[in-house]
């Protein structure tokens, strides 16, 4: 059993990310106070706003989860002073790092209870506990519940999450930051008393809301209950340093099951920001999934892999096909792996536009919307080589929608397309066909 790489292995997909399981297996945020850790006992209303510059943490977190801030709070003066608007000051207030609380060698333990509105603990190195300070706050609204969806007991699979209402293609169902945060090699490097020990006070350290929701989360290994959790419902991510990479634990998530052939599509920005959107139309009752690996493996090879590293047998629509239709879908994942390789090759003169119609109705009829963004991009550009301005600007848009969805809006392929689609006679790639 090892860590898994969602579909960072894949070949047009980034390499950023992936599903950590088994064994090693998104309010405004928080520029204003109602998306705060819930406390209980007083309300907003109880808290004098005269006295909010001199509240300390546990009073800020005594303002109820869900309470709209109705306060018109830009110019504030305060005492004859100009204050920051009230999000602000509220945000610097409770969105501050503490710690570190224990170390083991290089590694500590930092907490913020502030952190997303809902707080986040992290193991790691003082390095990167800086970077982590340093990233700009989230601004973008995050949702980690929504009425899209509700959590609910699914046959086989313990909990997973049910479409309320039609979702559509492209349409957000979260955008959440960790809980937790770990680094890899904490995990690899030290003793499993002391990697017990801070991971125990990571946990403790994270506001009751948000240590019972981290809690609440399914393990499939047995033995220290943290560990377990972490191990079964993870993320590898980076942080953007060549220091190895962390484990991101993000609750709200944790509550996808798999499908090789998911409805919902992941990616988590440089902001340790974990975005889903749905990837095809979802009906009310639909289960919503997602990937946790490679789905352009052979039948045989996902499912072994999900046994091994979850535990579980593969069931989805695509694992539940009948032999013959199993053999053909292995026949198609191949033909798009062998296409992939011949049509990336520029220089190749072979690779006629007719490949590429090819590769895209492979994709589409493996149902593989989840990571289509690439085919899209290297029909775009294979389109614009051979100037054919107007199937070039088709694909690239294609690709700009997919790789939002797959990637985000600021990924640099989503960036490339944009300009290609903008004006294909002045990309680079306008009218280079190779030539004998
Ligand atoms: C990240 S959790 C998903 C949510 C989990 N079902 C729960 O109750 O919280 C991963 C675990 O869910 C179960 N699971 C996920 N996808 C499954 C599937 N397609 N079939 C059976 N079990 C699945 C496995 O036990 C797996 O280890």
């Amino acid at each position: 059993m090892g860590i898994l790489f969602g579909h960072g292995g894949h070949r047009s997909g980034p390499s950023h990310l992936g599903l950590i399981c088994s064994e090693n297996h998104e309010g405004i945020v928080p520029s204003t106070l109602r998306l705060l850790p819930d406390l209980q006992s007083v309300s907003w209303t109880q808290v004098p706003i005269s006295n909010l510059r001199a509240l300390d943490l546990d009073a800020t977190f005594r303002l109820n989860h869900g309470d709209d801030l109705p306060i018109a709070s830009s110019n504030r003066v305060i005492n004859g002073q100009h204050r920051p608007p009230l999000e602000e000051e509220a945000t610097r207030i409770a969105d501050s790092w503490k710690g570190p609380h224990s170390c083991e060698e290089r590694y500590c333990v930092w907490s913020n209870t502030g952190f997303s509105g809902q707080g986040m603990s992290i193991v790691t190195t003082m390095a990167n506990h800086q970077r982590v300070e340093r990233l700009p706050k989230v601004t973008a609204r995050l949702e980690g519940a929504s009425s899209h969806f509700l959590l609910a007991a699914v046959p086989g699979k313990g909990l997973g999450l049910i479409a309320t209402r039609k979702i559509r293609r492209g349409e957000r169902i979260m955008a959440v930051q960790p809980a937790i945060l770990v680094h890899l090699k904490f995990i690899e490097e030290s003793e499993l008393e002391d990697q017990y020990r801070l991971l125990e006070l990571a946990v403790n350290k994270l506001p009751t809301a948000r240590k019972d929701s981290f809690m609440a989360q399914a393990g499939d290994l047995g033995g220290h209950r943290i560990s377990d959790v972490i191990f079964t419902n993870s993320f590898q991510m980076s942080l953007g340093e060549e220091d190895g990479f962390h484990l991101g634990n993000f609750p709200e998530v944790s509550r996808f099951n798999h499908d090789c052939r998911p409805n919902v599509a992941f990616y988590i920005d440089n902001n340790l920001t974990h975005h889903t959107h749905a990837v095809r139309d979802i009906h009310p009752g639909e289960e919503l999934s997602i990937s946790y690996l490679d789905s352009f493996q052979a039948r045989s090879v996902r499912q072994e892999r999900a046994r091994a590293s979850w535990g579980f047998s593969c069931s989805c629509s695509q694992c539940s096909l009948s032999k013959t239709e199993a053999d053909a879908s292995d026949a198609r994942l191949f033909s798009i792996y062998q296409i992939e390789n011949e049509i990336s090759d520029f220089s190749n003169q072979e690779a006629s536009p007719a490949l590429v119609e090819r590769l895209i109705s492979l994709y589409r009829e493996e149902r593989l919307e989840f990571r289509i963004a690439g085919a899209y991009t290297i029909a775009a550009l294979k389109y614009n080589l051979f100037g054919k301005a107007k199937l070039a600007k088709k694909y690239a848009e294609l690709a700009v929608e997919a790789g939002i969805i797959e990637n985000g809006p600021d990924a640099a392929d989503v960036r490339a397309m944009r300009e290609l689609a903008d004006d294909p006679k002045g990309h680079w790639s306008w009218n280079q066909k190779p030539r004998r």
